[in-house]
């Protein structure tokens, strides 16, 4: 039976976690200040920083020092709040328009997502970054621009945390096939563990690249079947 859908975690799932850490959080994090006083004004950003100075119990439209000040703790805190995501997501539109940043999956994503295709799964994205940062990551890989595989997006404002199981739950509604016929790949447990209490199967991805385990080494005992790549979820993942 194949799986009627397949839901991929970004960091160190399809993508590398060294392109996320060591490219695109530090060019944002650099951004952030000059991103504010450039665009604050504009309708975006200013739905932004209202939502920062609501979470910091401000009143909308106060100084955007603080709203810099929070969001630059959240960036060196590696924070999932949306604000700080959806922010990230302007800020790297503007790296991939200008030509500064390009995105990154791994070459076993592509032939991973190929194979869903072609046995009729539809792929869905679920990452703590914005829907936007996501789209943007996927239309500038260096395969060329994805985004016509996937079926839909999620993130932390339109499904929830990723470590709630209510967040797998919202995501079932929203894609409309049975839960047992979704399948989440992910390298963090934390996910897996949330998405499996909704009733999904799931898919740890072990990347050796990632700095996991070796093949000869066995990864700990989780009870989530264990892939080294997606290529190997999409070939031999039981659904
Ligand atoms: C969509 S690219 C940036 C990923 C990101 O911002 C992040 O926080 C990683 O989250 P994930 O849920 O993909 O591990
Ligand atoms: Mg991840």
């Amino acid at each position: 039976m194949t799986a009627a859908a397949v839901v991929l975690d970004v960091e160190g799932t399809t993508s590398a976690t060294e392109h996320v850490y060591g490219v695109l959080f530090p060019y944002a994090r650099a951004r952030i200040a000059d991103w504010v006083a450039e665009h604050g004004h504009e309708k975006e950003t200013r739905a932004i920083l209202d939502d920062v100075d609501r979470i910091g119990g401000r009143p909308a439209g106060g100084d955007d020092k603080e709203a810099v000040r929070a969001l630059t703790e959240w960036a060196d805190a590696d924070r999932k709040v949306a604000p700080l995501k959806e922010l990230q997501g302007l800020i790297w539109t503007a790296g991939y328009d200008s030509g500064e940043l390009s995105g990154h999956v791994y070459a076993d994503t592509l032939l991973a997502l190929r194979k869903w295709l072609n046995g009729g799964a539809q792929i869905y994205i679920y990452s703590s970054g914005s829907v936007q940062a996501q789209r943007q990551l996927f239309a500038h890989t260096q395969f060329g621009d994805l985004r016509s595989r996937l079926s839909g997006h999620f993130d932390t404002r339109t499904a929830g945390g990723k470590r709630s199981p209510d967040s797998y739950r919202a995501i079932t509604r929203s894609v409309g096939v049975p839960v047992r016929q979704v399948l989440f790949a992910s390298d963090t447990v934390a996910e897996l563990d949330a998405a499996r209490t909704a009733g999904w199967r799931t898919a740890w991805v072990v990347r050796p690249e990632e700095g996991g385990p070796a093949d000869s080494a066995r990864p700990p005992a989780t009870g989530h079947p264990v892939y080294r790549n997606l290529l190997a979820v999409a070939e031999e993942a039981q659904l």
